[in-house]
């Protein structure tokens, strides 16, 4: 299998090929998809989903929308944090995200005009990506009779995002910091400026380059919880190495509604760590309002644990 190789060679993050037509239920290409995902999330919190088919023509339209007045932008509210447009925020001075909530739905995406069918398409893509990906990671467990509780709650969050260059005279090398996303799963797609690193559990960080067929599949705060610690939330950061402006797109996924560790996670050997059923909005509300010494130290342990 392909894989992206860490600087030392010592890590691995499996990229794997989704457009693979042999990649069907039963088949061994199925079973030794699984494995490599499981080995993926558990060591490093994700991997590369390589996918041919998405709408090419994100990227421009990811420009213009940035490009339109301030004013304009922030009209892009939301009654859900993060989920409306987020701009030069003193943490991330350098990064702009505009949101899309329910992006499947046509009736959201008609509120960001003149994109409508390349939005659609693309989130189409993405959100069928995330599920063929998610189901993966259900069978790999064995706990594929749960996926329909947590698909019934599932919102795909489309997030646009553009980082501006630094002022000159800075010294500054990062343009998000390092972290793990708040969701259940998130997928990245860079433009083809990079910088974005996944830290192994050794402290190494990866560098991830763009690629136009590479999506990013991580597992987010929520997806560890649900797995009661079996996989590790990706934490990453995006690094910013004199290279101009740079694009990129976020699919994130929520649970907006509750779910549970399934009982198959919980045995002698691995105590119950959660308190249960969960929500990503009661997490979400948490983390916006809880003081910086819960956020930094461990946000989950402090929200959910038993
Ligand atoms: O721009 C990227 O590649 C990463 C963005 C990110 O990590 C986030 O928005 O949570
Ligand atoms: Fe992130």
């Amino acid at each position: 299998m392909d894989s992206i190789v860490g600087e030392n060679h010592s890590h691995k993050i499996p990229v794997i090929d989704f457009s693979n037509k042999e990649l069907k239920p039963g088949s061994h290409v199925w079973s030794s998809t699984c494995e490599e995902i499981r080995h993926g999330l558990e060591e490093y919190g994700c991997f590369v989903a390589k996918y041919n088919y998405y709408e090419t023509q994100i990227f421009s339209q990811s420009k213009d929308l940035f490009d339109l007045p301030v004013e304009t932008k922030m009209k892009n509210v939301s009654e859900e944090p993060f989920r409306g447009y987020l701009g030069k925020k003193p943490q991330i001075p350098l990064y702009e995200g505009l949101a899309i909530n329910k992006v499947t739905s046509l009736e959201e995406i008609k509120k960001f005009a003149n994109l409508i069918d390349i939005v659609h398409s693309y989130a189409k893509q993405l959100a069928l990506l995330d599920e063929m990906a998610t189901i993966l990671v259900f069978e790999s467990y064995g706990v594929q009779k749960h996926w329909k509780t947590v698909e019934a709650v599932h919102n795909h969050v489309l997030r646009f995002l553009k980082y501006t260059e630094p002022d000159r005279n800075s010294d500054t090398t990062i343009r998000f910091v390092p972290h793990t996303d708040l969701d259940f799963t998130t997928i990245l797609h860079q433009n083809q400026v990079g910088g974005l690193q996944v830290q192994a559990k050794d402290g190494t960080w990866i560098d991830i380059n763009p690629k136009p067929s590479h999506f990013i599949f991580m597992a987010g705060d929520m997806m560890k919880v649900w797995s009661n610690d079996r996989i590790r939330a990706c934490y990453h950061q995006v690094k910013f190495s004199g290279d101009g402006e740079r694009y990129s797109m976020g699919m994130f996924t929520f649970t907006d509604g509750e779910i549970e560790v399934p009982q198959e996670f919980v045995d002698e050997e691995h105590p119950l760590l959660y308190n249960y059923p969960f929500d990503s909005r009661k997490y979400i509300q948490f983390y916006v309002t809880a003081d910086e010494a819960k956020k930094t130290k461990n946000p989950i342990k402090a929200f959910f644990g038993v």
